[in-house]
C-alpha cells in the first residue's frame, strides 16, 4: 500500500530552515480574526521535516520542468502543486499503513463520475498548509489565488451526481472513515462549452496535457478486463465449471488520487482506472506496412476510458457506455478482492465484514453480476454462498425519477458484450421470480403473474415488443442490502412510485439519505471572507467540521452591526463576480442590483425556460414604466449558466433563448441598469465557487417531484443566498431548516402533477404568458424559426406537451418574483433572511450525510492514524 519510492522531485529545504507542518490550522487568509481550536493548535505544533516550500517550489520547477524560475502563474502553480503533492503522499502513506495494520471494514464508493474541480486550494487548506504556501508564493512574487487559478478543473462528471461523489470523498476522509472512491480516469472530461453567436458549441476538455500532479500512476497495478467471446462448461474433476473466454481484453491501469481530510491526519483515496491495450503494438502489422492495424488494439482499448458521456438523463443507449461501466466495476472488484485475499485468503464469508460498495446510481450496477462471477466462476464458491455475500456487500442509491435515466440495457447488447454476465443475470432473475412466486402465493394466479412480470429484472421493451431489456435499477434493488433516495420527498417517490412493488416486498430495505455538500470547499474555502466573519462571530472555527454550530448565527440575524458586516462580504463577492462578467462579456454590471442566479445543467425539468419567460415579462414591464416608476424598481442582474447535453436539442434552444433575450435587454440604454441577463459559459466547479458566494437569490424551480434533491441549493444556502423554489427535492428540507417563510416557495405540489398533466390541454394560460409566447414567435428576440419548437413544446397542446407544466406555474412564479422585489427593498429583512439561510444550513453538510450512510448502511467505523 505504501507509495514511498514513487515520489518525484528533490527534497530538502533550500533555506535550511525547518518548517512547521501546519495541518489543521485555520487558513492564513482568515487567521488573525479567528481563534484556533485547542485540538487544532495542539496538532499544529507537531512539526514535520517537510522542506521549506519556497525552495521546494523552485526545485520542482527546475527538476521537473527545466525552469530556473516561475515566469508565469502557471509555472508557479506547477511548482507549488508538485511540492504539495509530496506532503499529500506522506499523509496518504501514513493513513494506509495505519489502515493496513488495523484492517477495518472499508466503504468503496463506485461512481462513473467524480466532478472534483481544482485540487490545489482544497489540498493546502485541508492539509493546513495554506499559510506556508501562500507565504512562499508571496516571496516568489505570486498571489496564491492567482496561482490556484492556473489549475484546470478535473471535470470527470456531468453535474450533481458527480459533484456529490466528490463531496462524499471529502467527508469520508474528514470523518476518518476507511473508504475509497472508484471510477474512470477519463482522458477527456466534461466538454468545454463555448458560445458561438449565442449557441452552445462543445469542445473537447483536454485536461491532462500538462500532467496531473494530483494523481499517482501505480505502476504494475493493473487488472485484465474482458468483453465479448464465448462461455463454456468444462469439467474440473467431477465439478462442472464455467469458463468465459472474452474475445477482447484490455488492462485497467490504476491511478490514485489522494483525498485529504480536513482537521485530521487521514488522507484517503480515489482510484481511477485507465484503459490500456494488452498488446502495446502489433509489430508484425507494422512491418508489413499496415500502420493502422498496428495501432488498432491501442486505439480500441483507449477508447474505453477516453470520453465522459456528456449525457445527463437523455436517452443515449450507447454500447460504449456499458463497456465503461463494466470496465471500472470489473477492475475495482478485482482490486478489492485481491487485497482481501492478501489478508484473509479465501475466507470470503468475511468479505461483508471487510468491504461494502455503494452504487452511485445504476451506472455501476453490473457489479451485482460481476461479484457473482468472480465468486462463483473464479473463486469456486457455490451460487447460494456467493449470492449471500454479494447482497450483503452492495447498496444502491437512486438519483433520478426520470424514466429515461433509469438504465435498461437490451439483452442483445448485454449478451454480446458480457455473455457470462447475461447468463448470471438470467439465473438471478429466475431465482428472484421464483422466490416472488412463493412470496406472493396468496394472490390469485393472474394477479401473481402480473406482479411477477412487472418486477422481473428482464422484461419486454414497452415500446418495442421484439426487444427484451435488463432493468438495471431492478437488478440493483434485488442485489443490494439497502436502497436509498437522496432527499425525503425523493425517497418517498422511490418508495411510493418508482420502486413501489419492491418497497411493498422489502420495506426495510428502503431508506432516505438526504444529500449534503462539503462545507470546506463550498463555504470555508470558496468564501473565506464570510468564513472569517462567521468564525469571529461564533468564537471558533469548529463549525467547519460541525456545521450544526452555524445555528448560533440565528441570534445575530437581526443585529444591524452584524448585518452590515454580512452585507459588506456579499458586496465584495458581487464585485468579484462582476469583474468576471466584465472579462467574459465586456460589460460592467450594476453591483447594487440584486444578483439573481440559476446555474445547473440545462434541462426542461429544471425550467430555465420559466426563468427566461419571467425576465422577458420584467423587461416588458420596465419598458412601460415612467422614469419615476423606474426609480422604484429593484434592479437585477440575472445570470444563467449550465451545459446542455450535446444531443439535447431542446436544452440547446433554451440556451439560445437566454442569450438572445440577453442580447436585446443588455443593449437597451433605458433599462440596462435595471435589468440585465447574461449566460455564463462553461459552468463548472470553479465557476460555481465564484458565483455562489456572490449570489443573493438563486433559482431552484424544477417541476415538483422531478428534481431528486439538488445540491447547488445547499451551497447557495450555506453562502447566505435566498432561494426562490418549488416544493421539490431538498428545497423542502432547506425551507424547513431556514424557516419556510424565509423562502420564496411557489407552484404546484408533486401530488398534483399527474392530474394536472392530464388536464394540461384544457388549462387556461395566463394572458401574460400568451403575450410573451407571441413575442417570441413574432421574432422579438430574433431566431424565430429556431425558437418555434420551444414555443410549441409548451404551447401547442399535443399529448405530452408542456410535460413540465411551465404554464401552470407561470403566474405563481411571477407572484413569487414580485415578493422577492418587495423583500429586497427592505434590506434589513433581506439580510436577516440571508443570515438565517447560513444559520439553517447545518443539516446539509455532507459530513452529516456520510455519517448516516456509515451508521445505517455501511456499518463502517472511523479509524484515524496517529498525527
Ligand atoms: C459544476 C456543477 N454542476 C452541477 C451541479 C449540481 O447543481 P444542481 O444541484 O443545481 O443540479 C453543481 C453543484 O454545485 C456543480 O458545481
Amino acid at each position: 500500500m505504501s507509495l514511498r519510492g514513487l515520489q518525484t522531485g528533490t527534497r530538502g529545504s533550500a533555506s535550511g530552515v525547518p518548517v512547521q507542518s501546519a495541518r489543521h490550522v485555520i487558513p492564513a487568509r482568515s487567521r488573525g480574526a479567528l481563534r484556533v481550536s485547542a485540538v487544532a493548535e495542539a496538532e499544529r505544533t507537531a512539526t514535520s521535516s517537510s522542506p521549506a516550500p519556497t525552495g521546494d517550489i523552485t526545485n520542482k520547477l527546475k527538476y521537473l520542468f527545466g525552469k530556473e524560475a516561475a515566469e508565469t502563474p502557471k509555472d508557479a502553480y506547477h511548482g507549488t502543486a508538485w511540492s504539495v503533492r509530496e506532503r499529500l503522499i506522506d499523509s496518504f502513506d501514513k493513513t494506509h499503513e495505519h489502515w493496513k495494520k488495523e484492517d477495518p471494514k472499508f466503504i468503496y464508493y463506485l461512481s462513473a463520475e467524480f466532478l472534483m474541480g481544482r485540487s490545489l486550494t482544497n489540498t493546502v487548506y485541508n492539509l493546513g498548509l495554506e499559510g506556508e504556501y501562500a507565504d512562499a508564493l508571496r516571496q516568489l512574487g505570486y498571489d496564491m489565488e492567482k496561482v490556484a487559478d492556473a489549475e484546470r478543473d478535473a471535470a470527470l462528471g456531468n453535474g450533481g451526481l458527480g459533484r456529490l461523489a466528490a463531496c462524499f470523498l471529502d467527508s469520508i476522509a474528514t470523518l476518518d472513515l476507511p473508504g475509497w472512491g472508484y471510477g474512470i480516469r477519463y482522458k477527456y472530461g466534461m466538454f468545454k462549452q463555448v458560445l458561438k453567436n449565442g449557441y452552445q458549441a462543445e469542445q473537447p476538455d483536454i485536461w491532462l496535457t500538462s500532467g496531473n500532479p494530483w494523481e499517482i500512476r501505480r505502476d504494475g497495478l493493473r487488472f485484465e478486463v474482458g468483453f465479448g467471446g464465448r462461455v463454456e462448461r468444462k469439467k474440473d474433476g467431477n465439478k462442472e465449471v464455467t469458463v468465459w473466454t472474452p474475445s477482447e481484453k484490455v488492462w485497467a491501469q490504476a491511478y490514485d488520487n489522494p483525498i485529504p481530510g480536513f482537521s485530521t491526519p487521514t488522507t484517503s483515496n480515489l482510484r481511477l482506472w485507465d484503459a490500456q491495450p494488452i498488446s502495446e503494438f502489433d509489430l508484425g502489422a507494422f512491418n508489413a506496412g499496415d500502420y493502422d492495424r498496428a495501432m488498432l488494439d491501442r486505439e480500441r482499448a483507449e477508447a474505453i476510458s477516453a470520453v465522459l458521456y456528456p449525457n445527463d438523463s437523455t436517452p443515449e443507449g450507447k454500447e460504449l457506455r456499458l463497456k465503461q461501466q463494466y470496465f471500472f466495476v470489473c477492475a475495482s472488484l478485482q482490486d478489492v478482492l485481491s487485497r482481501f485475499k492478501a489478508t484473509h485468503g479465501t475466507k470470503f464469508e468475511l468479505l461483508p465484514d471487510k468491504a461494502c460498495f455503494q452504487l452511485n446510481d445504476t451506472h455501476p450496477t453490473i457489479a451485482v453480476a460481476e461479484l457473482m462471477r468472480l465468486l462463483v466462476d473464479v473463486e469456486g464458491l457455490d451460487w447460494d454462498a456467493a449470492w449471500t455475500i454479494t447482497t450483503k456487500c452492495l447498496n444502491y442509491t437512486n438519483h433520478t425519477v426520470m424514466p429515461e435515466a433509469l438504465e435498461k440495457w437490451p439483452v442483445k447488447v448485454m449478451a454480446k458484450m458480457l455473455p457470462r454476465h447475461m447468463e448470471i443475470i438470467e439465473v438471478i432473475n429466475e431465482g428472484w421470480t421464483k422466490w416472488l412466486g412463493g412470496h406472493l402465493k396468496e394472490l390469485k394466479a393472474e394477479e401473481r403473474a402480473k406482479r411477477i412480470s412487472a418486477m422481473s429484472i428482464i422484461h419486454e421493451n414497452p415500446w418495442n415488443k421484439e426487444e427484451m431489456l435488463v432493468n438495471m435499477a431492478y437488478l440493483a434493488v434485488v442485489g443490494s442490502s439497502a436502497v436509498n433516495g437522496v432527499a425525503a420527498i425523493h425517497s418517498n417517490i422511490v418508495k411510493d412510485e418508482i420502486l413501489n412493488d419492491f418497497y411493498q416486498i422489502f420495506p426495510s430495505k428502503f431508506q432516505n439519505k438526504t444529500n449534503g455538500v462539503t462545507p470546506r470547499r463550498w463555504l470555508a474555502w470558496c468564501n473565506p471572507e464570510l468564513a472569517s466573519l462567521i468564525t469571529e462571530t461564533l468564537g471558533s472555527n469548529e463549525w467547519i467540521n460541525d456545521t450544526e454550530k452555524l445555528s448560533a448565527l440565528r441570534a445575530h440575524a437581526s443585529d444591524p452591526t452584524f448585518q452590515k458586516k454580512w452585507a459588506a462580504v456579499k458586496h465584495a463577492k458581487k464585485e468579484k463576480l462582476a469583474a468576471l462578467i466584465k472579462k467574459i462579456h465586456g460589460d460592467s454590471v450594476n453591483t447594487n442590483a440584486l444578483f439573481d442566479i440559476q446555474i445547473k445543467r440545462i434541462h426542461e425539468y429544471k425550467r430555465q425556460y420559466l426563468n427566461v419567460l419571467s425576465i422577458i415579462w420584467r423587461y416588458k414591464q420596465l419598458k412601460k414604466m415612467t422614469p419615476e416608476q423606474r426609480k422604484k424598481a429593484v434592479p437585477r442582474v440575472c445570470l444563467i449558466g449550465g451545459k446542455a447535453a450535446s444531443a439535447y436539442d431542446m436544452a440547446k434552444r433554451i440556451i439560445r433563448l437566454v442569450t438572445a433575450v440577453g442580447d436585446v435587454i443588455n443593449k437597451d440604454p433605458e433599462t440596462k441598469d435595471l435589468l440585465s441577463l447574461y449566460f455564463l459559459p462553461d459552468y463548472n466547479v470553479t465557476l460555481a465557487e465564484t458565483i455562489i458566494p456572490a449570489a443573493e437569490l438563486s433559482q431552484h424551480i424544477s417541476t415538483a417531484g422531478t428534481e431528486a434533491s439538488g445540491t447547488s441549493n445547499m451551497k447557495f444556502q450555506m453562502n447566505g443566498c435566498l432561494i426562490i423554489g418549488t416544493w421539490d427535492g431538498a428545497n423542502i428540507e432547506i425551507a424547513e431548516e431556514t424557516g419556510v417563510d424565509n423562502v420564496f416557495v411557489f407552484g404546484v405540489r408533486a401530488d398534483e402533477i399527474n392530474q394536472l398533466r392530464k388536464e394540461r390541454k384544457n388549462f387556461k394560460t395566463d394572458p401574460r404568458w400568451d403575450e410573451i409566447m407571441k413575442d417570441i414567435e413574432g421574432g422579438m428576440f430574433g431566431d424565430k424559426d429556431y425558437f418555434k419548437p420551444l414555443v410549441d413544446s409548451v404551447n401547442n397542446m399535443k399529448v405530452g406537451n408542456d410535460w413540465f407544466l411551465v404554464a401552470n406555474d407561470f403566474a405563481a412564479y411571477l407572484d413569487a418574483q414580485e415578493e422577492v422585489d418587495k423583500v429586497y427593498k427592505d434590506q434589513s429583512e433581506w439580510l436577516r433572511r440571508s443570515i438565517m439561510y447560513t444559520a439553517g444550513s447545518g443539516k446539509f453538510s455532507s459530513d452529516r450525510t456520510i455519517r448516516e450512510y456509515a451508521e445505517d448502511i455501511w456499518h463502517v467505523k472511523p479509524s484515524r492514524p496517529a498525527a
